[in-house]
């Protein structure tokens, strides 16, 4: 049965100071190289074989502490990237104007195409996700992937895999460098296809790790 590993990037500075990222970036902070190390090292002891990363700098970062644990190389791939939040990127979460938090809403609440201006929906980022989680049954039999993404990325394919709303995200916490695990099975108990085996670990951590909105 295959079995695909998710892993949030490390925290970063714009994590640490609640700055919306998106598909802008800031670098890892010294804790958020931490975290990738000790995720780096249960990745090692589960036998990761292929390491497919979000090109942007915060997850790449993340990606190449673990490739170096696992002896493996990384695979860029933008489809991993986190949500668009088009003309909010940048800006502090708690500066947001009522406008501009009714925007941020539209995402969440179930509003159809829901988006920021200029930015992406929460369907289209759960297709582009849904798509290289799909691509890992393509690798050669034994293959134990591990995928190096982003809070909202990973919640949204959670949620669809799970037969939920993409937005059902926001009610799942996927803490900085927290592990989740997909399997491809084919029971005829369970649902044919994706199964969600675990969601957000974070046990490997020796201190508790920032959540989505930087809690
Ligand atoms: O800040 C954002 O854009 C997201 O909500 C969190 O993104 P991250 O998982 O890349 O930190």
């Amino acid at each position: 049965m295959l079995q695909v590993y998710l892993v949030r990037h490390g925290e970063t500075e714009w994590n640490a100071l609640r700055r919306i990222q998106g598909q802008s970036d800031s670098t890892l902070t010294a804790n958020g190289e931490r975290q990738a190390r000790q995720v780096a090292e249960r990745a090692k002891l589960l036998g990761i074989t292929h390491i497919i990363s979000s090109d942007l700098g915060r997850t790449r970062h993340t990606a190449e502490i673990i490739a170096r644990a696992c002896n493996c190389d990384v695979l860029l791939d933008p489809r991993l990237r986190e949500l668009d939040m088009g003309v909010l990127e940048m800006r502090d979460i708690d500066t947001l104007t009522a406008e501009e938090e009714s925007w941020r809403k539209q995402l969440v609440d179930g509003t159809p195409d829901g988006r920021i201006p200029q930015g992406e929906s929460m369907t289209e980022l759960s297709l582009r996700m849904q798509a290289v989680l799909d691509g890992c049954r393509d690798l050669p039999p034994g293959s134990l992937p591990l995928l190096v993404s982003h809070g909202m990325a990973l919640g949204c394919l959670i949620s669809t895999v799970l037969g939920l709303p993409p937005y059902a995200e926001r009610r799942l916490r996927l803490r900085n460098c927290s592990l989740s695990r997909m399997d491809y099975q084919q029971s005829p108990w369970l649902a044919p296809g994706w199964v969600v085996e675990t969601a957000g670990d974070v046990s490997h951590l020796d201190r508790p790790a920032l959540d989505e909105v930087q809690r």
